[in-house]
């Protein structure tokens, strides 16, 4: 068994004296969870930013995205409009998450303290780009946005086959009116 990564050092500093440090749930965890510092209610569709109440200096070559929470987003509806929010090393302020209430029926409360978001940081690559009038090619070529298929269908139809290439179901709202 190889022995367990040494972690990255990491200078933070509390905007809000009171905020609890970001910390890992479990150890082999990608994300250390983030809070709000600012209670606050959310509409259905409406949006804000919410503090997290720390800064940190991550070192040159790395970067920390702050990726939403599955149970926040399975529950509520909540999304972040900017998902995932890249925080640069050079950036000394505070660390924000501008969150989004996606459920079409029920608001959504959040209390001061609430982990809300999580913080993955990664080393990060600095590319110098050189221009050319022709790529190289691949098996790919210019093939995206479905080419390979297997995702839904518009307008709720299906013809019965399930997983492979059959495309999920997207259901217009003027249906049935
Ligand atoms: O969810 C986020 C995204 C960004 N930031 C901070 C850290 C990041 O380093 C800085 C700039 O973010 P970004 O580059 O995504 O925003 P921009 O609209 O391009 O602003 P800028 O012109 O300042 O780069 O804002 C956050 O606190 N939360
Ligand atoms: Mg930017």
């Amino acid at each position: 068994m190889s022995s367990p990564l040494s972690p990255l050092d990491v200078l933070i500093r509390r905007v809000d004296p009171e905020v609890p440090l970001p910390s890992y749930a479990h150890p082999g965890d990608a994300g250390a969870d983030l809070v709000t510092c600012e209670a606050a209610v959310l509409a259905p569709g409406e949006r804000t930013v919410l503090p997290t109440g720390i800064s940190v200096a991550l070192p040159d070559g790395y970067a920390a995205f702050v990726h939403p929470r599955s149970g926040l987003a399975a529950r509520c509806g909540v999304a972040f409009v900017n998902a995932p929010g890249t925080i640069d090393a050079g950036y000394r302020g505070e660390i924000k998450v501008i969150v989004v209430n996606l459920d079409p029926r029920e608001s959504v409360r959040f209390e001061r303290f609430d982990r809300i978001a999580q913080l993955v940081v990664q080393k990060v690559e600095k590319v110098r780009f050189h221009e050319v009038a022709e790529l190289p090619g691949s098996a790919r070529a210019e093939g995206g946005f479905g080419s390979t298929g297997g995702h839904a269908a518009v307008g709720g139809t299906t013809d019965g086959s399930t997983g492979g290439n059959r495309y999920a179901s997207v259901v217009s709202d003027r249906e049935g009116q």
